[in-house]
């Protein structure tokens, strides 16, 4: 008989060091999943744009199928072997249909069975004069979903970095169920200073759930300077543990129970003035 209690969680976040060799990008991903793995980790998380350098020229060349792409392959097989669900990061996709190119996540559960996807929603484009530039939509599209999974722990609901910056997805997903938000994501030594862990706290308190990101480590002969400090926030705001900027697993046993024992104490869930504003969740678009 199928036990109600749900199992421990034990998330690994690994800063993984991306480099431009792309078939050593996964062999160091699958060591480093199957590392994880052998400490208890049952739910491990790669960072975005773990099998490229992250750059807008680097996209095209790097990106390969999610039906049938080497990276998908090597990504099944990690999660099967390490018998964990895995938030596979993120990877260039081209779409063979419609010729696009995505910033997108693919997740496994441990039998190594793709169970979902999400193509980031909300494109990378900033300025900040002289510090930094980027535009990902000269060369990638948005994706046109919200994504959640469902695992033996609960609902997840997934996000891809600057999809962090959007209140709403965060909202929507703890509104349906979700523990956690999980965001593989690459900030950079501007804004990650500022607001990577400002936004993730805020996403964890304002929704009382778990928030993780998990980031590349930085290399400082890469065109792009990752932050760092893949994190673990709690639904109290939390940080529950974190990193610096170097290669890295960062673990963190989930108790789930916490989600239920601070909205008793802060209930804002029963608080909410719905005939003030709209229940975001309820409205469809
Ligand atoms: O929002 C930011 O400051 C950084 C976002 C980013 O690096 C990304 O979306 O990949």
């Amino acid at each position: 008989m199928a036990s109600s209690v749900p199992k421990a969680c034990k998330l690994a976040l690994i800063q993984l060091a991306v480099t431009a060799d792309k078939e050593a990008n996964l062999g160091n991903a699958r060591s480093h999943v199957l590392e994880a793995a052998s400490r208890g980790a049952n739910l491990i998380v790669l960072p975005e744009c773990f099998n490229s350098p992250y750059g807008t020229g680097y996209f095209p060349e790097y990106a390969e199928s999610i039906k049938d792409g080497p990276s998908v392959k090597a990504l099944s097989a990690m999660a099967k072997d390490a018998k964990a669900y895995l938030i596979g990061g993120s990877i260039p996709e081209r779409d063979a249909t419609d010729g696009k190119i995505y910033n997108t996540c693919t997740i496994y559960n441990p039998d190594g069975e793709m169970i979902g996807t999400h193509r980031k929603v909300h494109l990378f484009n900033i300025d900040v004069p002289g510090k930094i530039r980027f535009q990902e939509s000269e060369t990638l599209s948005p994706g046109n979903k919200l994504t959640q999974v469902d695992t033996d722990f609960g609902k997840i609901g997934v996000g891809i970095c600057y999809d962090m910056r959007f209140p709403e997805p965060a909202m929507i997903a703890a509104r349906e169920g979700c523990f956690a938000m999980i965001y593989p994501g690459a900030f950079n030594t501007t804004t990650g200073p500022l607001h990577w862990e400002l936004l993730q706290r805020a996403r964890a308190l304002d929704n009382q759930m778990f928030v993780a990101t998990c980031s590349p480590a930085r290399d400082m002969s890469a065109s792009y300077h990752a932050w760092g400090h893949s994190s673990v926030v709690g639904p109290a705001g939390d940080v529950i543990q974190t990193t610096e900027e170097k290669q890295d697993i960062v673990y963190a046993d989930l108790d789930l129970s916490k989600i239920a024992e601070f909205r008793q104490n802060i209930p804002l869930g029963d608080q909410r003035r719905f005939d003030l504003y709209a229940d975001i969740s309820k409205v469809n678009p």
